[in-house]
This record gives structure tokens, sequence and C-alpha cells, in this order.
């Protein structure tokens, strides 16, 4: 029996990589500066995991930006636009464009689209494949990862995104010709860099193959076989781990066991009951299992007399040298080090394990499994055991008045007063907004100067007042410089925010944070996603006093600005000891509060935003329905506690609505705004093919890049939207949130936003005439 790691953090453990990337961006260091960092990092990174007792080491894992943007860059799939930047630059300059765009040098080049991985909250550079799309090993990182590793004498196995996922990752940029087909090009490539792997001496080698977690077809079955087959004809002597995770191998298992390869990995965190079947399946010959135990997605304790039980089950059928031990997936998604953590409850920090603690814990189990017997291996069982029975009678979890509330829950409590047609008449009335109202989604820049207010109010630098009257003069620039520029409905701009799950969650009951919890979003940006450990419960105002400050200092509407329930639970590390459903409710019953609080304090539009809806789908379409359900009626919970005439406004981003739309619709929110600019409003056709009854602002323009879109451009998206939309029903609005931006780029987009609005106004009321 042996232990390995499938993936490790690479951020830095104080995030260092962001630092060093941003700053070489932004000029400040050259780019030897960053090659440093990045090389420390790994080397970190492979003797943590080495010190810890990992047996077989992750290489390649690292990353600059993108895992899947590396995969792009080793195969040369290189998009044309991108061609003239390969003699100028350096490679990795070449990969940063690819990442962010280029606009320089007389260059305009957009980035490369991104999108979610699976259910997580990071995001990858997605692929673009073109007809006649050929590849050519060009990327020389994974070469040079493993060289480095090897000559520090760890144990490496290098590890490759398999063929077949990259290609579903992926999207064709041409019409005629399915991106499947491209598999006869690609894989040739494919086995000339593990041939190449093999020639530097690796002996192992882990492909990921995360689709096998999703709803396949025969037809991509078969390019599974086709592509393994191949691979084991061209490449016999080379070792294969197929990882698989974040779900069960379900009905792809039989594929998947038919596979000629050495290690299949299991993610049994997801999915306990695939050992079972696979165990007993007739298509298990002669492979080893990669039990993957220790959660790679939570930062909960393993709770060891149970994943003794598992790893025990899985020995009996296949013998100890059949079973390996390791995390569930990549260690990419947990934060680093829990002992970093000077702030949070003892009681509560005894229950968690970070990166480095579950590489121990990967550690100690395959130990255990084994029947080793030291005074150090029975201590830590004693001691998890105990930290399991702590929390399972834990005074800090359990909240009788929560759980009372929840169970009195009635049909009524989902719905608004009235329909939404009476509701948008009383509005209309209400509001006085003109035809294509402007607004934007709430957050403004978020400068360094706000960031270094908040840090030095953390540290203790700055009084509570002191910090508030600064966030009040930027609330109070913010809104003067709205009311000039002419937008409609205004927003606070959300400056006393850290990041809209974690402020949110620092304010709740049954909460908690960490100081240096920080786990990738994308690229350079990280996010700390809070702890719930207890139920939830609001015992003070989250957001009251902000709103009701910023609408005392304006005539204009001032939108209230929440984050939703199944957002809030999506993006925060959630128990595990009860169901999602049961969390997200107790989540909505808090937010209904405050919407209600809002209301009360003379907010009468109200924002809860709902961009993680879709990333919290199921990976198997099959459980689609009954995870909508309850993330629909969570946010109908939070939503309909106010009067007829309050609009609530939804917020969603980075989604394909097609075959959810329905459900979005059952949310029956007064107005809802997407994200539609990337995709030129293709977005809009779920919403027109359905006939969505409510209020929609498509968005106008992608506020992920710093270019500034012209009013021509604005009228010509905003046009689309009026040929397939009732026009009192259309809002005008940015993609999503600004926080990201500069303020240079914001002012000038945004005004161009709103004189295209104007514009647009003044051509339809001519026409009426
Ligand atoms: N949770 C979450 N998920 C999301 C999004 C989101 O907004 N939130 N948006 C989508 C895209 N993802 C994103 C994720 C992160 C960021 C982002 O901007 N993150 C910031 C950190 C935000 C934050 O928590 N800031 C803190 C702490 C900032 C900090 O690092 N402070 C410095 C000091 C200040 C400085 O010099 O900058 C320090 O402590 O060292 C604050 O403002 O208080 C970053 O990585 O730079 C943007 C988009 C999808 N998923
Ligand atoms: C990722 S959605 C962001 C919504 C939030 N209100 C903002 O503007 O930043
Ligand atoms: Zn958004």
């Amino acid at each position: 029996m042996q232990n390995h790691n499938l993936g490790y953090p690479r951020i830095g453990s104080q995030r260092e990589l962001k630092k060093a990337c941003e700053a070489y961006w932004t000029g400040k260091i050259l780019l030897n500066e960053l090659l440093e960092t990045a090389k420390k990092i790994r080397t970190q990174n492979w003797q943590t995991q080495q010190t810890a007792g990992i047996e077989l080491i992750p290489v390649n894992d690292f990353s600059f930006y993108d895992q899947v943007l590396d995969m792009s860059l080793l195969l040369g799939n290189i998009p044309d636009r991108y061609q003239p930047l390969r003699s100028t630059q350096s490679n990795l300059d070449l990969y940063f464009a690819m990442a962010r765009g280029y606009q320089r040098d007389g260059y305009d080049l957009t980035a490369m689209e991104m999108t979610k991985w699976f259910d997580t909250n990071y995001h990858y550079i997605v692929p673009e494949f073109k007809k006649n799309q050929t590849f050519q090993v060009f990327g020389t990182k994974v070469f040079e990862e493993f060289a480095e590793a090897k000559n520090l004498g760890f144990n490496a196995k290098p590890v490759l995104i398999g063929a077949v996922s990259y290609l579903l990752l992926g999207k064709e940029k041409d019409k005629g010709f399915s991106k499947l087909d491209v598999i006869d090009q690609l894989l040739p490539v494919y086995i000339e860099i593990l041939q190449k792997l093999q020639v530097q001496g690796a002996v192992w080698v882990q492909i990921d193959e995360p689709y096998l977690a999703m709803d396949l077809t025969d037809k991509e079955r078969q390019v599974f076989v086709q592509v393994y087959t191949e691979i084991k004809k061209q490449v016999p002597q080379l070792k294969i781990i197929l990882a698989n995770y974040f779900d069960c191998y379900g009905d792809n298992l039989a594929t998947a066991l038919q596979l000629p390869l050495e290690v299949l990995h299991l993610d049994l965190v997801r999915c306990p009951s695939q050992l079972d079947d696979i165990l007993t399946h007739k298509n298990l010959d002669s492979q080893i299992l990669s039990l993957g135990i220790v959660d790679g997605r939570n930062i909960w304790k393993n709770d060891f007399e149970q994943s003794l039980q598992v790893i025990q089950k899985a020995v009996d059928k296949l013998g100890k040298e059949r079973v390996w031990i390791a995390p569930s997936c990549s260690l990419l998604h947990s934060p680093y080090d829990l002992d970093f953590e000077q702030k949070l409850n003892p009681e509560i920090k005894q229950w968690l394990a970070f990166a480095k603690q579950k590489l121990n814990e990967v550690v100690t189990l395959t130990k255990l499994a084994k029947g080793e017997k030291t005074p150090e291996l029975e201590k830590a069982l004693q001691e998890n055991i105990q930290a399991h029975q702590n929390r399972k009678t834990s005074t800090l979890i359990h909240n009788p008045k929560v759980k009372e509330r929840l169970q009195g829950i009635c049909e009524e409590d989902f719905s608004r007063q009235s329909s939404f047609v009476v509701r948008q008449a009383l509005q209309k009335k209400r509001f006085k907004l003109p035809l294509f109202p402007t607004t934007t989604i709430g957050s403004f820049p978020q400068t360094t100067d706000v960031r270094q207010l908040r840090a030095r109010w953390k540290k203790g630098e700055l009084t509570q007042a002191q910090y508030e009257a600064e966030i009040e003069k930027a609330t109070l620039e913010a809104i003067s410089w709205q009311e000039e520029v002419g937008l409609d409905v205004l927003v606070h701009g959300e400056f006393e925010r850290n990041d809209m799950v974690e402020y949110f969650g620092e304010l709740l009951e049954g909460f908690a944070f960490t100081e240096n919890g920080w786990v990738q979003s994308y690229g350079s940006r990280c996010v700390k996603p809070p702890i719930i450990f207890g139920d939830v419960a609001r015992n003070k105002d989250l957001s009251v006093r902000w709103s009701s400050f910023a609408q005392k200092h304006t005539k204009k509407l001032m939108k209230g600005m929440l984050t939703g329930p199944v957002t809030i639970l999506q993006w925060s590390f959630v128990r595990n000891d009860q169901a999602r459903k049961e969390t997200a409710f107790q989540i909505a019953l808090a937010i209904r509060d405050e919407v209600i609080a809002l209301e009360q304090a003379g907010i009468q539009v109200i924002q809860i935003d709902e961009p993680a809806i879709r990333e919290g789908l199921p990976l198997g379409k099959k459980d689609w329905t009954t995870y909508l359900d309850w993330a629909v009626k969570a946010f109908r919970l939070a939503a309909s506690g106010v009067k007829d005439e309050t609009q609530i406004h939804t917020h969603m981003c980075y989604s394909e609505f097609n075959d959810i739309i329905e459900h979005i619709a059952a949310m029956d929110a007064d107005v809802i705004t997407i994200e539609t600019s990337r995709s030129a409003m293709e977005l809009l056709n779920a919403f027109t093919a359905f006939k969505y009854p409510n209020e929609i602002g498509p968005g106008v323009y992608d506020i992920h890049s710093p270019r500034v879109p012209s009013v021509a451009e604005i009228k010509q998206l905003l046009n689309k939207a009026t040929e397939v939309l009732p026009l009192e029903n259309i809002w005008v609005n940015p993609d999503c949130g600004l926080k990201t931006r500069r303020w240079e780029e914001t002012k000038l987009a945004l005004q161009n936003m709103v004189q295209a609005a104007q514009e647009l106004r003044e051509e339809v009321s001519a026409v009426k005439v």
C-alpha cells in the first residue's frame, strides 16, 4: 500500500505568486524575479509534501495562471490572433496575453474566455478549436518542472489533463466540425509528450480525466477507449494513474474499468457508494485503486475510524498491494495551512484540516491501514476520535431557535404577495423610471487605497470610527459621481466589503472566518471562503447601515445589495454534518430578515446576487431537479418577505441558462441582470425562447477587460435585445460588478453606457411619434 497526492495549491502560502504576477504585469518586477518566486514556491511545495511522507509527488500542478491554459500552450494550441506575439515575446508573455488580453504596442487582443471548473469556484481558460486544428509540442513547462523536481531528488509524478477532457473543456470556434474529431490530430502529439516524459525518467504519470464524472455519450466513451488503448500501445512502459473526481464514475464506470492502465483514482468523498460498485464490477481486473478518501474540497478533518473501515473493505477484496491512499482531488481547492490561523476559536480549529494537514492525514491513514503501530500513530488516532466526538456534541453548532424556525416555514413564505404582472404595474407607478433604466451591478473599484484602509483597520491601526469615515467618503464620492453621469438606479459601491460572501460570513452566526485561508479563484485572484460550522442566524444588521447611509445622500433610488443564500453556501466551506439544503434554508432566513430590514429602512429596490446558482448544479443531470428545486426555493424564501412595491433584483454571471431557464424564471425576481456581452447577447436566446416574463438587464459590456466600449457598440448590443424582448422589460447595465476595474476605465465606460441608453430612448420615442 502506498500514498500519493493529486495536486497542491500553488498561489504561495502567503500568496507570493499572486503578488509577483501582479507586480510583473504592472512592470514593477522583471521576468527573472517572477521566475524565482515561482521556483521557490514549487520547491517549498515539494518539500512540504515529502516531509509529510507523501510517496509520489505531483509536478506540473504548478501554474502561473491556469492548468488548462498550460495544456493549451504545451500542445501549441494558440489561437490565430496571438500568433504575432509568438516571435516577439517570451512564451510566458504570450501565455499571459492569452489569459488576460493584450493592449500594447499597437495590439488590441481580447483575452480567451474563462469559465467555471466543474462545480468549483475556480475558473479555467477555455481552449479554442478551429477547423483543421493542428497541434505540436510547444510548451516546455512540464518537462522543465519534472527535471527540476528530479534534480532536487523528489519522487516526481507529472500531472497532465487528459486528452479527452481537454477537448471536452474547449469550444469549437468555427462551424462544420466537432471537437471530438480533433482527437486524431491531438492524440499523436499527446503521445509524443508522454514519450518525452518517459525518456526523461518518468515512471508514473497522472492523467486527469474529470469528464468521466459527467454524463457522456456513447461516442465520447468510445473516444476514451480509443485514446487509452493507443497510449498503452505507444508508451507501454509508462504507468498511468487515471484521476477522476468531484463525482461518481456512474454510467462511465464500465468504460473506465475497461481502459488499459495501472491505477484508477476514485473520489470517495463525493461518491462513497462507488467503492462497492467497483469492487464487485466484472471489468475489475488487476488495476490498483487509488482511494480518494481525504476531502480536497472542504476543510473538515478526516474521520479516521470511518476511513479505515472503507480502506479495509478495499484491502479485503484487493490486497494491500492494490490499494493506494490519496486526497479526493487536487488540494488546489483547499487553503494552505491551518497553522497560520491564530484567531480561530480553538474548539472549531480542532475540527479542521487545510492542505498541509490533509497531507498528514493521507500519510497517517496509509500507515494505520498498513497496520503500523507506534505511539505517535496511536496518539494521532485518539486525537482524531476525540475531535470528532467533540464536534458531534459541541454547543457551538446547534441553535434550537434556528431549527424551530425552519420547521415552521410554510408555503406562503416562498411566494411574493402578488404575481409579477401586478407587482410590475405597482413598481412602474412608484418608481417612474425611464425606458431602458440604467444601473450597475453593485461594486465599484476596490482600489489599493480602500483595501489598505481595511488592512490597517483590521490590524488595529485605524479605529472603527476612522475606518467608517473613510468608507463613507468613498461611498459619497461614488454617489455624486453616479448622479453626475445620470445613472437611474444607484448603488453604494460595496467599499465596506472585502468580498461579497466573506463580508456576510463575518456578520452572521454559525460562520467562522480565516486570516490566511486563501484559495485561488482565477489567475491571481483569490478568495477566503468563510467556514459554516453551525446553525446560521442573523443577530445584527448586515447591510442596512451602508445602504441607508447611501440612500440618505441621494434623491435617486439606491439599490440595496445582498448576496443570496445559494451563493453564500456555494462559496463557503459548508458543514458536512447536515444536508446542503438545510444550510441553504438557514442562510435564506437570515437574508430574508435583512431584506425586510432594508425595506423598513426605506430601501425600495433590493438586489440579491445569485451568481453561483448554476455552478451548484450537480455534475450528473439526474440530480439536477432535486438541486434546482431547493436552490430556487432558498432564493424565494430570502426574497419573498417584502411588499409588492419593493423591487427585487437578482444577478448572475458566468452562466449558461438554456438548460435551466424555467428554474431561473421560477425564482420570480422582478429584475434579473445577467452577463451577456462576451457572447454578444447569445445568452438571451434562452430567455426569449422561453418567453421569460420578468424584467431583464442583459450586460452590455465585459467588465473583465479594461477596454472601454464605445457608445455605438453598446447600442448595437442593446438593439439586439430590443428585437427579442419587450421594450418595457429591458434594463441597461454592465455584465457584473466593477471591483476589479480601475476608476479611469469605469468612468468612461459608464458614461458611454448611459449615453447609449439615452440615444436609444430618443430613437424609440421618435418611432412612436
Ligand atoms: N467569493 C467570491 N467568488 C467569486 C467572485 C467574488 O466576487 N467572490 N467573483 C467571481 C470571480 N472571482 C473573483 C474572486 C476574487 C476576486 C478578488 O478581487 N479578490 C481579491 C481579494 C479580495 C479580498 O478579499 N480583499 C480583502 C483583503 C485584501 C488584501 O489582500 N489586502 C492586503 C493589503 C491591501 C493591499 O495592499 O492590496 C493584505 O492583507 O496583504 C479586502 O479587501 O479586505 C484578490 O485576489 O486580490 C475577484 C473575482 C466568481 N467567484
Ligand atoms: C460575481 S457577481 C458580483 C456581484 C456584486 N454585487 C458585485 O457587484 O461585485
Ligand atoms: Zn457577477
